[in-house]
């Protein structure tokens, strides 16, 4: 028996042009299910991140983008970016340390949000009444150790990180925040080595499938055919004129 899919994003006429008109890509329809994971493919260039920047609501766009059905500022567009989240590449420019980073989201409410990981709440809660929140014992810190970071880095400046570190850390901290539905990930493991990939991969493609997690599905940029192969259920080529659904992973 085949389930009905259900639908979590939905993308409508989607365009988005450069300052002087020029058209990086148009009519992108594409639905988005529970369980789905994208993977992105295509030409460096070929307008990728900005698509995630679109349906994160970072970049100004023309269309529809529909998170359950309802437009971004139904939810107000802070509290729609915790439930579809875009994941930098690397955190470049970011001012401070990951702990300060994480704080900061802290302080601007992320943990007010409907489904925040009971673990993250707590322990923000202890907190509450401070003017800084304490994240001491946050999942982010076990999600990101389980993937290799030492508990040190969290205090040592971004600046002063490895590619590597950076990367895994802002992982960490968008699935350790546990408010997110969907996560827009642009790259994500574009400074590690196999082994890391890997553990990566594996984590998110089970909380994917996982029926207690808050996480529904990922659209997933990579440059890799065999990372595609091993974590798409579905495979999408960006090009100008748009995007296209193929059936199998052919390769970038
Ligand atoms: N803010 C911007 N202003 C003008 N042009 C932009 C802007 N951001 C991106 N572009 C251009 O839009 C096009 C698509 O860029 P984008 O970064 O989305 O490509 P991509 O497919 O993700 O590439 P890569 O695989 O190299 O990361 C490129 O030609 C890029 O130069």
């Amino acid at each position: 028996m085949t389930t009905t899919p259900t639908p979590i994003l939905e993308l409508k006429n989607l365009a988005w042009y450069k300052e002087k008109g020029q058209p990086v890509f148009t009519d992108v329809n594409l639905v988005v299910n529970e369980g789905d994971i994208l993977v992105l493919q295509g030409k460096s260039g070929a307008g990728k991140s900005t698509l995630l920047k679109c349906i994160a609501h970072l970049n100004i766009y023309k269309g529809e983008v529909l998170y359950r059905g309802q437009k971004p500022q139904h939810y107000g567009i802070p509290t729609f970016r915790t439930r579809v989240m875009y994941v930098p590449q690397r955190p470049s420019m970011l001012p401070g340390t990951p702990r300060d980073f994480l704080t900061t989201i802290y302080t601007f409410g992320v943990h007010k949000s409907r489904s925040a990981s009971s673990k993250a709440a707590s322990a923000v809660s202890g907190a509450l009444g401070s003017s800084e929140p304490n994240v001491s014992g946050h999942e982010a810190f076990a999600v990101a150790e389980s993937w290799g970071i030492e508990p040190e880095l969290w205090d040592r400046g971004w600046a002063n990180l490895s590619g590597g570190e950076a990367q895994r850390i802002v992982l960490a901290i968008a699935v350790g925040i546990g408010s997110a539905e969907v996560l827009l990930l642009d790259e994500p493991t574009s400074a590690l080595d196999s082994e890391s990939s890997s553990k990566i991969e594996k984590h998110l493609s089970a909380e994917v499938k996982s029926p207690d997690s808050t996480l529904k599905s990922i659209v997933w940029i990579t440059h890799s055919p065999e990372q595609g192969q091993r974590v798409g259920t579905r495979f999408i080529r960006v090009t100008s004129g748009g995007v296209r659904e193929e059936n199998v992973d052919p390769g970038v």
